[in-house]
């Protein structure tokens, strides 16, 4: 069996609930890193206290919701999915359990074996994102590998997204005839120095 089973997938976060438990410093982070790829994701924080750097950026995030409160399971109800960052873990604990029963996602911030996901190391540039994860291995490999990324590949990238898929457009005939045209158009991208 192979030992990385990850299945990473591209979220629709501006569509989808999320509720984040937990205000501080780890919090903080996990929604840095959410609305640094989905500015308008729908978030409703739950937290005892929030720290200064999480208001802040929750002020200038349109669909961020404050609740200062403890956690409390009603604030399950109308979520997708669930990231648990208090600095309990016994709380972090109940809210995995709890959010399992309604058989939700959960995220539970540094604990890999209470997750069901993991957050990644996210690159955009443009229409392209690539999500990189080290299969909970180290986290700050793959925070080093999002900079190195960040740096290497250019913005032009996206022109070039952009001109395939302007070029898709103009072609006519079946579907067999565009993946053939496409693939070979494409070609040069994989072709290996003599
Ligand atoms: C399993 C996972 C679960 C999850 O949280 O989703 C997890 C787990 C843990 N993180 C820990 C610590 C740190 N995490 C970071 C940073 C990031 N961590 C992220 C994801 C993940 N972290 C998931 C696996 C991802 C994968 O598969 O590779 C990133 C990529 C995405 C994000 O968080 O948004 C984001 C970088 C974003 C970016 O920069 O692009 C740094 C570095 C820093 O902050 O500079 C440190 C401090 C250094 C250190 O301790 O390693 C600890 C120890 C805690 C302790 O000892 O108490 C654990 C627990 C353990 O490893 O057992
Ligand atoms: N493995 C362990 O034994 C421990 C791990 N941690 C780590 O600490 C992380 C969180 O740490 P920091 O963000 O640095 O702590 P922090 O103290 O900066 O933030 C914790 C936040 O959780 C809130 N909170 C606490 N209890 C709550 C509750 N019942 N309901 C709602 N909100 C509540 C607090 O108000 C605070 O805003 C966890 O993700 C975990 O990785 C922390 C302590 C122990």
């Amino acid at each position: 069996m192979s030992k990385n089973q990850l299945y990473p997938i591209f979220l629709k976060a501006h569509e989808l609930n999320f509720l984040l438990v937990g205000g501080g410093f780890v919090g903080t982070e996990k929604l840095t890193f959410l609305l640094k790829s989905s500015p308008k994701a729908q978030v409703t924080a739950v937290s005892k206290e929030f720290n200064d750097e999480f208001l802040e950026i929750a002020e200038s995030a349109p669909n961020v919701t404050l609740i200062q409160d403890e956690y409390q399971e009603k604030y399950l109800g109308g979520k997708h999915i669930v990231i648990a960052a208090t600095n309990f873990p016994e709380i972090n604990k109940q809210i995995r359990d709890e959010a399992k029963e309604r058989f939700l996602l959960v995220n539970v911030a540094d604990t890999p074996n209470l997750c069901d996901f993991y957050l990644g190391g996210i690159v955009t540039k443009g229409n392209l994102k690539i999500a990189i994860s080290t299969n909970g291995k180290s986290p700050t490999t793959a925070k080093r590998l999002r900079q190195l990324l960040e740096e290497v590949l250019p913005e032009e990238v996206d022109d070039l997204l952009e001109n395939l898929n302007a070029y898709r457009d103009t072609l006519k005939g079946d579907f067999e005839y565009k993946v053939k045209a496409m693939n070979e158009i494409t070609g040069l991208l994989v072709e290996k120095k003599g």
